[in-house]
């Protein structure tokens, strides 16, 4: 069996599997069922397979989560169900933080996009100088006075960079400041809020969309976001992959789809090129909704994807 040697910041040769199955960063059912799902198609077998072992963590096994998300008065200012998660995010972080301080790699399964509040900040307490590579359609950095959705999984990276102190809702205050604007860099960008454009603007924050993809291919762009956030290529990586940056031709089965996304192959490739470096520290798998599925393709080919990427950051090779 292969051992994965070439990942400088797995002591333990362990991943820990951080189950996320939450939904209250969004309003649809279905993406609590992501781990699930990427469990029953055997993602633990396959990471096993290439050499790791694996320690499954279900920080929010305790937690009624119909029950939260059902609560109309959770709401604070425009942003929707603050403390359902405020607390459920702040369980993933301890689950994350507890796993990479021991040496392992978290690889956690959502659950929607606000979950990486969680993971994020997990990451940078043990790593203080990682950087994250955030492969999106979306920007995922509305503040609450400019998202128009109020849904939280359009918001974690302006928290976790402490953009909006004042319109904090109580039960995101714990989520620390702890990205700064030149230590992330996204990818597979196509449908950016006209505010958060600004917002990327003006912070100078590396921004990759599908023109850019499209103009110089992703071999290139990969190499340009690790330039900006990591050019030395000597900090840990935290990539925070939501399945939607894929195409929807590939990957159907998630809350908002966006046409003109990365084909499959330019989606595996970016985790390629990550576990290449041996620089990956961190993995989130999100928005995996099989509830969103027209029929059972959609589902595998939704789910499969998923793992695929997991087992491409994790050292699979074509040859
Ligand atoms: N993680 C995601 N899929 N986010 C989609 C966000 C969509 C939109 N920009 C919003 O703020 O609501
Ligand atoms: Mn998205
Ligand atoms: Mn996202």
């Amino acid at each position: 069996m292969p051992s994965p040697t070439h990942y400088k910041y797995a002591a333990t040769k362990n991943l820990s599997l951080v189950l996320a199955p939450f939904s209250g960063g969004q309003g649809k059912g279905g993406v609590e069922d992501g781990p699930e799902y990427l469990l029953e198609h055997g993602i633990e077998k396959h990471l096993k397979s290439l050499g790791w072992s694996t320690t499954i963590s279900d920080p929010l096994k305790d937690d009624d989560l119909a029950a939260q998300k059902s609560d109309l008065s959770d709401v604070s200012g425009k942003c929707k169900r603050p403390k359902m998660v405020g607390q459920a995010t702040k369980k993933i972080y301890a689950a994350v933080k507890e796993a990479a301080h021991k040496g392992d790699i978290p690889v956690t399964l959502g659950g929607d996009h606000s979950i990486a509040m969680g993971t994020i900040a997990g990451t940078l307490d043990k790593h203080p100088d990682a950087c994250v590579l955030w492969i999106d359609a979306h920007g995922d950095i509305n503040t609450p006075s400019t998202s128009d959705s109020g849904n939280i999984h359009g918001m974690p990276v302006s928290f976790l960079m402490g953009m909006e102190p004042e319109a904090c809702p109580p039960d995101l205050k714990w989520v620390p400041n702890c990205i700064a604007a030149n230590k992330i860099a996204y990818i597979g960008l196509r449908d950016v809020d006209a505010e958060e454009k600004k917002i990327l603007k003006d912070h100078n924050i590396s921004a990759f969309s599908m023109y850019h993809v499209d103009k110089y291919g992703i071999s290139k762009v990969v190499e340009m976001a690790l330039d900006k956030i990591n050019p030395n290529r000597d900090c840990p990586i935290h990539l925070s992959y939501d399945v939607d940056a894929i195409d929807p031709l590939y990957v159907p089965a998630t809350g908002t789809p966006v046409r003109g996304g990365l084909t499959l192959r330019e989606g595996l490739f970016i985790a390629e090129e990550v576990a290449e470096t041996g620089l990956l520290c961190a993995l989130d798998v999100v928005e995996v909704n099989p509830a969103l599925a027209a029929h059972d393709v959609h589902v595998l080919d939704t789910v499969s994807a998923g793992v695929s990427i997991a087992k491409c950051a994790l050292g699979e090779t074509l040859l």
